[in-house]
């Protein structure tokens, strides 16, 4: 539990604090210029051909922009981030961005184009999700059904990356996007990472501090268990978490309105008993529940393992 003292001034709701602030010349590996640099799918498009309509939102590295093109009015979403950064920033989105490449997938949003200016200003085009985040479901009644089609779509997405050896390390409602197509897609692979031997471990104190597994909450805990390996089983807890939170219209470890202070979560992650389903749901949509959110990792459900899951199977 020491790691878990040591990290009190964590913020809970953002991604990790800054590590350094020292400024470095930001030098990507994609070509330098204005204009396309790389391309993530086959649709090539140039920033001159793009016009900026509104903001779409902001996070940690810069803002993201809403921007239609000038000839096929085709909407896009440009994430800005500004070249002044410090070292950690820049492998972060080092990192990001050769996911970005890697990626394929319906369940994944996807990038289009990544472009460096001179300045090592950086933009990802990206497919734009219409309805934003799931963030915006809190306090909407969503019925047992619309949840069964999102978890599906999150679960194939996260099996996805899972199969890649992709951790995304920053599941939680903010990081998933829908569309009016009812498509819903995983973003935001900013702290993400690719696990190149099989017994590599995940930073513990990586992403948001509330979506955190109990094993990463407590990583000396979680090194003293035989499955210290398993870092995928931290991605499904998050998902769980997220599952739950729209469900209930609250973050489902802290009594509803409760704002979020270090203690009371670590409380209820480590020692306390994982949150459940309320009492009206189906059977299915309990077990459901309880399969993502085990306390030990070895016992958690993997993504593909959740996707044939009686709740998943209901309707497709
Ligand atoms: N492809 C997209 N389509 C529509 N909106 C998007 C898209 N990508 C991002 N957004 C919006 O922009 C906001 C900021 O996104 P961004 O990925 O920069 O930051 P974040 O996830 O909120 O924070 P951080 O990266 O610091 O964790 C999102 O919360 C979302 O509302």
């Amino acid at each position: 539990m020491a790691l878990v003292r040591n990290n009190q001034f964590l913020n809970l709701k953002l991604s990790l604090p800054k590590v350094s602030t020292t400024s470095v010349p930001c030098c990507f590996p994609i070509a330098a210029a204005s204009t396309t640099v790389t391309s993530c799918t086959s649709n090539t498009v140039s920033v001159s051909e793009l016009e900026r309509i509104n903001v779409l939102g902001s996070g940690n590295g810069g803002a993201v922009y809403k921007v239609s093109h000038k000839t096929t009015s085709e909407m896009y979403a440009l994430k800005k981030v500004k070249g002044d950064m410090d070292s950690a920033s820049r492998n972060q989105l080092l990192r990001e961005i050769q996911i970005l490449r890697l990626v394929d997938s319906p369940y994944v949003v996807k990038c289009h184009d990544i472009f460096e200016k001179p300045s090592g200003e950086v933009s990802i085009l990206m497919e734009y999700m219409d309805l934003g985040t799931l963030e915006s479901l809190r306090g909407n009644a969503v019925t047992e059904d619309q949840l069964a089609s999102i978890a599906r779509q999150v679960l194939k997405g996260l099996s996805y990356l899972h199969g890649l050896k992709i951790v995304h390390r920053d599941i939680k409602p903010a990081n998933l996007l829908r569309n009016s197509k009812g498509e819903v897609k995983i973003a935001d692979f900013g702290v993400s990472k690719i696990m190149v031997k099989s017994l590599d471990k995940c930073n513990s104190f990586t992403g948001t501090c509330a979506y955190m597994s109990p094993e990463r909450f407590d990583s000396e805990a979680a090194d003293a268990e035989e499955d210290k390996s398993n870092v995928y089983a931290g991605d499904v807890w998050s998902f769980g978490l997220t599952m739950l939170e729209i469900l209930v219209g609250y973050f489902p470890l802290l009594p509803q309105g409760h704002k979020p202070d270090w203690g009371t979560l670590m409380c209820a992650v480590c020692n306390g008993e994982p949150p459940k389903a309320p009492h009206g749901c189906s059977g299915e949509l309990k077990s459901f529940i309880d399969c993502c959110l085990r306390k030990k990792p070895s016992e958690r459900w993997t993504a593909s393992r959740l996707l044939a899951h009686p709740f998943l199977l209901r309707q497709d």
